[in-house]
């Protein structure tokens, strides 16, 4: 049985699992300042799981191109109290951030079971600060950074390189003795990709997992590239085409999906499941 060994938790990766969002930055939610933000993260999440999600991916640094910048200090101000608060809910916390320093004090708190790293470990001493850990880790690939990354993004084959890239980040991990069960990678849709490039990731998915050597987790809820063949400019508005892609992902082997949209996810996959199953 395919299993991710994820910190405090070992996941059974036999049927896709749902990761919900949880931006803890000040813009996704009420302006209510700190302790408001707090208690609602803590809703936010409780809802989460009572709607399904079986891992929470909480995040204090938006990578949307354009974003401002955003201090390591600010980052963990925002993540830390948030992981703490979260802790004991009983399910698996992921992390979002690609700084080094803010998976140390992270996972220094013993509430982090799964480092989501866009950057797949580059930063200065993340490698070192992962292999110390018991967390999970997610190598994702995005060509660029956030601010530039979509002006001319290039490829030769896209599929190709993006997997070999992977490939590359996860031996990595492997010659710093990190087991292979603690490995997911991402293509990374939308960090660095046209709309054709997204398109060949997504029809080829099962290429990327085969070379890289990995289970994939995916993240394509509510992106641009949904919006763009949709003709939606409201990414909240884009709840069809998100739970379609999510579908297209787990027939291509997806192990985790990312999602905003917990419930709907969580209920067109357990009909996925019920054929696969029936
Ligand atoms: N592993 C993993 N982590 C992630 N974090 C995010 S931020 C994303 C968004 O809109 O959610 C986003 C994408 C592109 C630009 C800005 C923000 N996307 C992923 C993903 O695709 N994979």
């Amino acid at each position: 049985m395919k299993t991710l060994l994820c910190g405090r938790f070992t996941l059974d990766l036999s049927r896709p699992l749902v990761m919900g969002i949880l931006n803890v930055t000040p813009d996704s939610f009420s302006d209510g300042g700190r302790f408001n933000r707090l208690e609602d993260a803590l809703r936010r999440a409780e809802a989460m799981l009572a709607e399904g999600a079986d891992i929470l991916d909480i995040g204090g640094e938006s990578t949307r191109p354009g974003a401002p910048f955003v201090s390591p200090q600010e980052e963990m101000s925002r993540v830390l109290p948030a992981l703490e608060k979260l802790r004991d809910l009983g399910a698996p916390l992921s992390l979002d951030t690609r700084r080094a320093e803010v998976m140390r004090e992270a996972l220094a708190l013993d509430a982090v079971d799964l480092i989501n790293d866009v950057s797949a470990l580059e930063d200065e001493g993340a490698l070192q600060v992962a292999a110390q850990s018991q967390a999970a880790i997610c190598l994702m690939h995005k060509q660029g950074n956030p601010d530039t990354m979509q002006d001319k993004p290039a490829y030769g084959d896209v599929v190709a390189e993006v997997a070999e890239y992977l490939k590359r980040r996860a031996q990595l991990c492997l010659d710093a003795g990190i087991a292979r069960e603690r490995l997911l990678v991402d293509p990374g849709f939308g960090f660095g990709k046209t709309l054709e490039h997204n398109l060949a990731l997504l029809k080829r998915l099962d290429e990327v997992e085969r070379i890289a050597g990995a289970p994939l987790l995916v993240g394509l809820s509510r992106k641009s590239m949904l919006g763009a063949i949709t003709g939606e400019a409201e990414p909240a508005e884009r709840l069809g085409a998100s739970v379609a892609a999510a579908l297209e992902a787990a027939w291509r082997g997806a192990a985790v999906i990312r999602v905003h949209d917990v419930k709907a996810t969580r209920q067109a996959l357990q009909l996925w499941q019920a054929l696969r199953e029936s």
